[in-house]
């Protein structure tokens, strides 16, 4: 069944919430609503199911006014899984479930054989036949939460709307019931709106996404051209990588550490010598204590490299896989010259950056702190016969400061930075 949402308006008194939502559901389709926390998701979907009636716009359920539905009518081709499923009653997870089949039995007839074998199958596709017996008022959040969704899929309804089903859902439950739900809108043709928080899951499941922010729509379409990194920095205010799922290419969003500039400029610098994806967390935990960072050297593309990038922190970059140039190495050492200590946290060694071991002993010589932090700098990954870890030995011998792992780093950086109150 198609929804056709035209120019919806709604306000909780003074406080309008929708204002002017227009978009369509295609028959068998799976939207996604979108949106940051009080933006008028729930509001929306109470709309399209007539809990609330808006001030103006319409909701057409294939090309139907949704008002024209008698509630039995209703009952039977639109079923509704509300964000709060707390049940305070004593019934039994059946007798819920079927309150499902409510619609489809006469005001003095009791349930038949087909209900009761309706209510047998949607709580075995939902994982909840083992709960039968159970009181609803004894149930998790979780269980209580697929109860409700069974028993709206008893309702065999055309259009099913779900305010956050997955919000109490361990990652198992979240995909078996978005899988099912999937599965009912491509193979039976159930359309589904739902309200999403989780961003990747709304791109793994929906055909499209609606994403609302502030009672408007501020983008509508297929989850790659909604959920870009400008959208959702837009709407959400954070900064995020949108790659594609290494596996079914829909969009996936990883979180990316906040920027902060660089106030304390020299007061508190540490240059970083990292590399092959073992500095980017040290670089976002260095920034968010308030250090000022710069990274080299690194190749261009890697890991600590893109990392060094999205935090915008100085880095001396050498051209992919190429051995680490003199000319680069001079910048890295010009780099050194301005830190207040040095992090060595590289791995593994190669020839390629045997350079950087050598940034770090000209680091000593100018009698600059180097740390070496030992659960990233491990001998056991020298790639060049040994001349690697004799540079580290010797940097070892010539005062450099082996710190077994970040924690004991910090303490250590927040010793030779006494008057900072990083790390605190
Ligand atoms: N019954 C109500 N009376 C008055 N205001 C309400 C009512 N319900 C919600 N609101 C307000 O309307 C706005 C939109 O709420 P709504 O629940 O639709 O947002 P949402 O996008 O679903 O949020 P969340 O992601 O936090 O669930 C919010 O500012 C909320 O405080």
């Amino acid at each position: 069944m198609r929804i056709t949402i035209d120019d919806l308006h709604f306000a909780y008194g003074e406080n309008k919430i929708l204002q002017g939502t227009s978009f369509e559901v295609p028959e068998g389709s799976f939207v996604g609503i979108i949106g940051p926390n009080g933006s008028g998701k729930t509001t929306l979907l109470k709309v399209l199911s007539r809990i609330l009636a808006p001030s103006g716009g319409s909701v057409l359920l294939s090309g139907r006014e949704l008002a024209g539905f008698a509630q039995n009518e209703l009952a039977k081709t639109m079923a509704v899984v509300a964000q709060d499923t707390t049940a305070g009653y004593l019934f039994s997870v059946e007798d819920v479930v079927m309150m499902g089949r409510a619609p489809y039995l006469g005001r003095f007839q009791s349930e038949s054989l087909k209900d009761y074998e309706i209510v047998r199958q949607v709580l075995e596709m939902t994982g909840c036949q083992h709960l039968r017996e159970r009181s609803v008022t004894e149930l998790s959040g979780g269980e209580r939460q697929r109860v409700m969704i069974a028993r709206a899929l008893a309702q065999q309804p055309k259009v099913l709307l779900l305010d956050e089903p997955t919000s109490h859902l361990d990652i198992g439950y979240q995909q078996e019931i978005l899988d099912l739900v999937k599965r009912l809108s491509t193979v039976e043709g159930l359309t589904v709106v739902a309200v999403l928080h989780e961003l990747n899951l709304a791109a793994y499941y929906c055909n499209e996404l609606v994403l609302v922010s502030q009672g408007k729509i501020a983008a509508c379409g297929p989850p790659a051209q909604v959920l870009t990194a400008e959208n959702i920095q837009d709407v959400y205010r954070t900064r995020v990588l949108v790659t594609p799922h290494p596996v079914l290419g829909t969009p996936t969003i990883s979180l990316l550490p906040h920027v902060h500039h660089r106030a304390q400029k020299d007061k508190r610098r540490v240059h970083l010598i990292a590399g092959g994806g073992c500095g980017g967390e040290l670089m976002r935990d260095l920034t968010e204590a308030g250090f000022t960072v710069s990274v080299g050297v690194l190749n261009v593309g890697d890991t600590d490299w893109e990392a060094a990038r999205a935090l915008d922190l100085p880095v001396v970059a050498e051209v992919p896989f190429s051995h680490i140039s003199q000319e680069r190495h001079a910048e890295n050492l010009s780099q050194i010259k301005e830190a207040r200590a040095v992090v060595l946290a590289e791995a593994p060694i190669g020839a390629g950056n045997l350079l950087n071991l050598q940034a770090a002993q000209a680091a000593l010589e100018m009698k600059t702190p180097v740390y070496i932090l030992e659960e990233k700098a491990q001998a056991d990954r020298d790639f060049t016969g040994g001349e690697g870890l004799r540079l580290l030995q010797s940097l070892k011998e010539q005062g450099a400061v082996t710190v077994p792992e970040k924690a004991a780093l910090y303490r250590k950086l927040k010793e030779c930075f006494p008057s900072g109150d990083c790390f605190d």
